[in-house]
């Protein structure tokens, strides 16, 4: 935190990053680097509906209370153009649409469309403690629906090919993916925010 202002808003502790996924952690942790001390925990909060920024704000005020400090929360959709945003607006949709219909069936929702376009959403937000105003930021990637292809360990990655790119994003190298990601985008955000507001991180007494 080296470009951190002398005072800035206090936290009383490090932030906890909350999510039930480890391959999400697994990038945040190499995406954030040292930029901004966190911990992690593993709560499973409601797969809240609506849309992306209110679905974010609320589960970062259901973290806030439950771990009672500062959190960050995270949520990523993935988004067909041709069917209007879905399956991706909807949490409960997108993993019930992963786990029941697989990688092959999402790519048969979109058989009766021409367009295979979709974008990779992920929203952030920071929410300092219980009772604090929370902070969203989102990060969006374009590209396209294609056959699976490439390791299969973490979600759709095998068939989102973003735009600019002939490998999807399971077939690209991690590093790769983590400059150009959803998540990447957010998170460059989140980073900024850090830098500008000058969080001062204080250990309790
Ligand atoms: O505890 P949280 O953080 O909510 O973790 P989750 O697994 O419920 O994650 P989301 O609701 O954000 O994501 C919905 C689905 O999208 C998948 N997913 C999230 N980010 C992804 C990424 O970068 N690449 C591929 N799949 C991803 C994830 O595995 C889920 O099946
Ligand atoms: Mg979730």
């Amino acid at each position: 935190m080296a470009a951190v202002k002398a005072c800035g808003p206090v936290l009383s502790r490090p932030v906890t990053f909350v999510t039930g996924n480890a391959k999400k952690l697994e990038e945040v942790r190499s995406i954030l680097g040292q930029s901004i001390p966190f911990q992690s925990l593993k709560l499973d909060l409601p797969e809240l509906q609506g849309e992306p920024e209110d679905i974010s704000k609320e589960k970062a005020r259901l973290a806030a209370i439950e771990v009672n400090g500062p959190v960050l929360v995270e949520d990523t959709c993935l988004c067909f153009n041709a069917l209007k945003g879905l399956p991706g607006t909807s949490r409960f949709f997108d993993k019930w649409f992963l786990q029941k219909l697989g990688h092959e069936g999402l790519n048969n929702l979109l058989m009766a469309y021409e367009d295979k376009s979709a974008y990779a959403l992920c929203a952030f937000s920071f929410m300092n403690g219980p009772g604090a105003e929370p902070i969203t930021f989102l990060g969006k990637t374009p590209g396209k629906i294609v056959p699976a292809r490439g390791p299969t360990d973490f979600g759709w990655d095998p068939i989102f090919q973003p735009d600019g790119y002939e490998q999807t994003y399971a077939e690209m190298p991690k590093e790769e993916k983590n400059t150009i990601s959803h998540r990447y985008r957010a998170l460059a955000q989140v980073k900024s925010h850090f830098t500008e507001a000058g969080y001062i991180f204080q250990s309790d007494p």
